[in-house]
């Protein structure tokens, strides 16, 4: 088994050190004159100096009145990492989400987000940890800062190992190593590729990118990291069946695993050792190495594999009561370990399932919102076609009324117009008798007189012969102006053809209508139409008849008039003759 699938606990624990080993080490400080670099300078002592660290933690939580709230934030991530080194997970986790979801400054959440990733890898809460991992990934492109994204891609590459993905691990661990801008970066990230390709068991002895995990470790000076490559190194010749070289490196090595002081790597160089001695059958070393293994710690993946080298042992030699004890005791943990990558994987793809459905949901609500603002144009367009039609048929109803508005006064126009004579613009003929008609009877009903009046020019041809046809007419025009100033409204007057005209006095006297036609032939008499300087004027006949000798019968009248216009006539016309009263005509 490849000691990076066995070995959870190992892996996170390093990632975790190589993020904090990014922040630069520097001077001590032994006050606070500027609190941004103390912060920075206490926070880069975290595992390089932890007592110290300690010390000037203490001492900037005695002065957090004196910080920016920006500071605060800071000092904040550096008490969450503290607590995460105490193992004191509730409360790290507790500030590191503070920040993550409060401090407004993206860099310190982005770093605290890489952080607690492998905090959760570490504390197996592993549904937490592929979710965050899940927000890291789609927040890595906007990551600018070198360092918090090297840190998350680290962490990114260890989760989605541990997920089972491979691939994608791998991918994270190159990244990383491409942006390496130091050396030790250039380690951890190269470091982290062989954990991804181990992992993956795609890494061998001769692979390319081990050697250069190797050089580029000693080159950078980090011992931890260049013993750890070195035990890949002795598990590989252990899984290439060639024991002998297994123990000849870790006798190598042997000395800078003490110096170190690394536990997790001490424990590993111990199993390493157990499996290789048992393997070229120097049973009783092997035994002392794994049960030194076990003495260190009970539970995990290195007691697991000791547990596996002592059940072999006792069991080759006979020990059959050992052997099942060890057995059922690497069983257990064998049990433990499966459990554990079959709760990774089965988180993983929840989460990713979880995604997949949130990503659906997002899309199915996107295409909703869509329909919907389709729906919303489509609506606004329907009203304000709706809008168009309305002003359209209002146009068209206006037009209409309009339309019927100027036809019907057009016709009033025409109607009157064929009421009037083209000439002089009073009754004709027909509509004058029409009216004296329907005014006879009114009369009639309420027993009111009338008088008609037959004018008939005198001697009118010969002005038209004399002067011309137009002189005729203006002649025409100028007696009707003069005789209508003798008129009353209520009077009907009509021009019955030619030069003749008709008038009906309403409720007048015989006598009253005698002065008044007289008084017109008088007005007609002195009117006077100019042509060419020469004056011209006319005069008028006039017969009279009345409805207390006719009654009310149109017929009667007319011819009673006629009668007593003949009669002015033959009379020597300009005078005006009154039909008889009981048949005598009266001559004014
Ligand atoms: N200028 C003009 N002349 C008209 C019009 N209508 C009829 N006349 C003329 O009026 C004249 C009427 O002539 P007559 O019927 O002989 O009557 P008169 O000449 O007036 O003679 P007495 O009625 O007997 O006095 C004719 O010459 C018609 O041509 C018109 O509208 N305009």
């Amino acid at each position: 088994m490849p000691r990076w699938s066995r070995n959870l606990q190992r892996w996170t624990a390093w990632v975790a050190f190589a993020s904090s080993l990014c922040w630069r080490a520097g001077l001590a400080v032994q006050h606070i004159a500027d609190p941004d670099t103390y912060l920075e300078q206490t926070q880069s002592l975290a595992t390089v100096d932890h007592p110290r660290f300690l010390q000037q933690l203490a001492l900037l939580n005695q002065e957090a009145a004196r910080l920016t709230s920006d500071q605060l934030w800071r000092l904040r991530y550096s008490n969450a990492w503290e607590a995460m080194y105490e193992n004191d997970y509730p409360k790290s986790e507790a500030l590191f989400q503070d920040i993550i979801r409060h401090a407004g400054n993206r860099a310190l959440a982005d770093k605290a987000s890489a952080t607690l990733l492998s905090q959760l890898m570490l504390t197996r809460h592993y549904p937490e940890a592929f979710e965050l991992a899940d927000r890291l990934a789609a927040r890595l492109p906007k990551v600018a800062d070198a360092e918090v994204r090297r840190s998350m891609l680290l962490n990114l590459s260890q989760s989605l190992a541990l997920a089972g993905q491979i691939d994608l691990a791998v991918q994270y661990a190159r990244v990383a190593l491409t942006e390496a801008a130091s050396g030790k970066s250039s380690c951890y990230s190269a470091a982290s590729l062989v954990a991804g390709l181990s992992l993956g068991h795609r890494l061998k002895l001769d692979s390319p990118e081990l050697q250069q995990a190797i050089q580029a470790c000693t080159a950078a000076k980090v011992p931890v990291f260049s013993t750890d490559l070195q035990l890949t190194v002795v598990d590989l010749y252990r899984l290439a069946g060639q024991p002998h070289k297994a123990l000849a490196l870790l006798d190598r090595i042997a000395p800078s695993v003490e110096a170190d002081g690394y536990a997790a790597n001490k424990l590993e160089a111990l199993v390493l050792r157990a499996q290789a001695l048992a393997a070229i059958g120097d049973d009783d070393a092997a035994r002392k190495a794994a049960q030194a293994v076990v003495a260190m710690q009970k539970t995990g993946d290195w007691p697991r594999d000791a547990y596996e080298v002592l059940y072999r042992i006792e069991k080759k030699q006979g020990h059959t009561a050992a052997a099942l004890d060890y057995y059922e005791k690497y069983v257990a943990l064998d049990k433990a370990y499966l459990d554990d990558v079959n709760v990774r994987t089965v988180a993983y793809e929840t989460v990713q399932q979880h995604v997949l459905l949130q990503k659906l949901e997002t899309e199915s609500l996107s295409r909703q919102n869509a329909l919907l603002r389709m729906r919303q144009t489509l609506d606004a367009k329907t009203a304000e076609t709706n809008r168009l039609y309305l002003a359209l048929l209002l146009m068209a109803l206006v037009s209409a009324a309009l339309w019927m508005f100027r036809l019907k006064r057009s016709q009033l126009r025409f109607k009157k117009l064929s009421h009037l004579d083209g000439l002089t613009a009073i009754f004709n003929r027909q509509h004058f008798m029409s009216e004296v008609e329907r005014t006879l009877r009114l009369l009639e009903r309420r027993a009111g007189t009338a008088c008609l009046v037959f004018i008939d020019l005198d001697h009118f041809k010969h002005i038209n012969d004399t002067y011309g046809h137009a002189v005729g007419d203006d002649v025409l025009r100028q007696v009707v102006v003069a005789s209508k100033q003798h008129l009353r409204p209520v009077d009907l007057f009509g021009r019955l053809g030619g030069e003749e005209f008709g008038i009906l006095l309403v409720e007048c006297t015989r006598t009253q209508s005698m002065v008044i036609a007289d008084r017109i032939r008088l007005a007609i008499e002195e009117t006077r139409v100019e042509d060419d300087g020469v004056v011209v004027g006319v005069s008028a006949s006039a017969g009279l008849s009345f409805t207390d000798a006719c009654g009310h019968d149109l017929q009667c009248l007319c011819k009673e008039a006629d009668a007593a216009l003949y009669r002015a006539k033959r009379g020597g016309r300009n005078r005006v003759v009154a039909g008889a009263e009981y048949g005598c005509p009266v001559e004014a």
